[in-house]
């Protein structure tokens, strides 16, 4: 029912053409199979009965044809709908919500999940003929025979309520294997990108193969045996209950009520062709089951995201001439076991255009959350953040991060200048790849790169390319002279940030080079969360000259 409701979202229209086709296919083809019968057990043939057969067959096959086809479409268009939905809601969800429900978790969803949903949404439509088919075929039976229809009612009442049980027993366990499997997903990260390290040690390789991922792995196994041989036997117990009353209309209805050969010939045959559809419909019951709880991840995920969705708008463009930004008893809290919790703040800064500020401290102490709050991209806890004046809510923070360019320790190098435009994008993409020293390795036509394999310090330069053309006012790098060689880091702090500042950057840049240090205008030092001082360098050396 949950997947039908899904579809039916989608268009209510479509659903109810495709199901009613269905069940007119279904229902067609019991009549051509109790016509069948009836031709069988009466022994004559006539025209009108012809006629009809070949009526029905043609109806339940373009019945049929139009319900696959129709439902297909829809059910593919969901898909695709439900896939662009979610990627969107998750890059309009507040970074910390998404950094705690985890990317395992998220790709998870993404390919599992939507690929389960896809499949089961697939084969609605040959259950709805299918089922068309079996309850077609009952009501011909019934129809014969009131006692028959006793007997089938009733037994199709203790199979309803035994499939019942023994479906839910199997939905907790693939529930249970749904959750190993964002388990699993995290160790599959491991493996992709642990791979270097698990490769040169045998121990380390050994001990998290046999501790994480076949621990894990079986599981997920044993999770999903269990559910699906609780299907398996739900697929048996169906055609013992099925043998049972072919049994006794062939054995023992002969004793108890007059019935004659030809009519016990029709209703073995209608029994016998129901085999096939009612195969059908079990087995697919396990991917049914597989995508409601698919459907409920998709749906539970949804819904968190939907709570913490930040408001999606066309911002206005970034104030190039902006006076003060200014971060006022600022607080952001990473939720945690008591003692690993870990507060930023409160924290009170005021940035002026053109200052070049280096951020330090020692690892852990908060400097790259520090960069993740003034960018907007953590909401605080406590405080304000205001630029000239403007403070930031939920209403304008989509305008606010227009303001920053910032290179990340973890950042992503996309394979094209994402968002940037202009005729002239190549080349000045080509006037910093010679300034950067890649011109050798990179070329850039219409915006695409031609080779994002490069090494890490070659990334980074790539990435502060984009950041350069994307010239914003204010510039963030967390460490980005890490991976630079002598050379290059040399240029980067007294070429690239010196250029930067001269065109009314600001740059507020974390950094451990303190050979660089008497290059900045402020130094904050951040300590355990809190700034443990904040000093403008050219005054102190000022002072220390008078
Ligand atoms: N996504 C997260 N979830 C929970 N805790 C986090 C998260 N990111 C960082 N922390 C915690 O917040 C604290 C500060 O981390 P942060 O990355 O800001 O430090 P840092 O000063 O940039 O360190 P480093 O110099 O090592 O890069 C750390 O104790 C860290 O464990």
């Amino acid at each position: 029912m949950a997947l039908i409701s899904f579809l039916l979202r989608s268009s209510w229209r479509i659903v109810a053409i495709a199901l009613t086709t269905g069940f007119l296919s279904g229902g067609c083809s019991a009549a051509v199979i109790a016509l069948v019968s009836r031709t069988l057990a009466e022994g004559g043939q006539s025209t009108v009965l012809a006629w009809s057969f070949a009526g029905f067959a043609l109806v339940a096959l373009t019945t049929s044809i139009v319900s696959r086809v129709v439902l297909v479409k829809l059910s593919q268009d969901a898909v695709f709908a439900l896939q662009s939905r979610l990627s969107r809601q998750i890059l309009a969800t507040q970074l910390n919500h998404l950094e705690r429900i985890g990317s395992p978790r998220l790709l998870a969803i993404l390919t599992e999940d939507i690929q389960t949903l896809s499949t089961a949404v697939s084969a609605i439509p040959v259950l709805c003929i299918n089922f068309a088919v079996v309850i077609g075929c009952m009501v011909y039976i019934s129809w014969l025979s009131w006692q028959i229809m006793l007997m089938v009612l009733l037994l199709s009442l203790i199979a309803g309520i035994s499939c019942k049980i023994l479906l839910s027993r199997g939905r907790v366990y693939l529930m249970q294997a749904r959750e190993q499997q964002d388990q699993l997903f995290q160790h599959f990260r491991t493996v992709i990108e642990g791979v270097k390290e698990l490769k040169l040690h045998h121990r380390q390789r050994q001990d998290f193969l046999g501790q994480d991922l076949d621990v894990t792995a079986s599981q997920f196994r044993r999770s999903s045996s269990w559910g699906f041989s609780l299907f398996a036997t739900l697929d048996g117990w169906g055609k013992l209950i099925y043998f049972f009353a072919l049994g006794l209309i062939l054995f023992v209805l002969p004793h108890l009520m007059a019935i004659n050969p030809q009519m016990r010939l029709g209703y073995v045959l209608t029994f016998t062709y129901l085999l096939g559809p009612m195969e059908s419909v079990v087995a697919k019951l396990p991917f049914l089951s597989k995508a409601s709880v698919s459907l409920g991840n998709i749906e539970t995920l949804g819904l968190s995201l939907r709570d913490l969705e930040e408001l999606e708008s066309s911002p206005a463009a970034a104030t190039e001439s902006w006076q003060s930004l200014n971060l006022k008893g600022v607080t952001c809290t990473y939720p945690g076991e008591k003692d690993s919790e870990f507060t930023l703040g409160p924290i009170d800064v005021t940035l002026q255009p053109g200052e070049l500020v280096f951020v330090v401290g020692g690892n852990g102490s908060g400097k790259s959350t520090l960069l993740k709050l003034m960018t907007g991209l953590y909401t605080p806890v406590q405080g304000q953040i205001a630029l000239d004046g403007q403070l930031i809510d939920r209403q304008n923070r989509e305008w606010y991060r227009q303001h920053f360019s910032v290179i990340f320790a973890d950042f992503y190098l996309f394979d094209r200048l994402l968002g940037i435009a202009g005729d002239e994008l190549d080349a000045k993409a080509l006037k910093y790849l010679r300034e950067l020293q890649l011109d050798h390795k990179v070329t850039v036509e219409q915006g695409r790169l031609s080779t994002t394999a490069l090494s890490q310090g070659q990334r980074k330069r790539m990435a502060l390319l984009a950041t350069l053309l994307e010239d914003r006012p204010i510039y963030l790098f967390d460490e980005w002279a890490a991976d630079q060689d002598p050379v290059f880091k040399e240029i980067f702090y007294t070429e690239f940030l010196a250029d930067l500042k001269a065109r009314g950057k600001t740059i507020i840049a974390i950094s451990h080079d303190d050979h660089y240090f008497h290059l900045a205008d402020r130094i904050i030092k951040l300590d355990f969360g809190k700034i443990e001082y904040d000093k403008q360098v050219v005054q102190e050396l000022d002072t220390q000259q008078a």
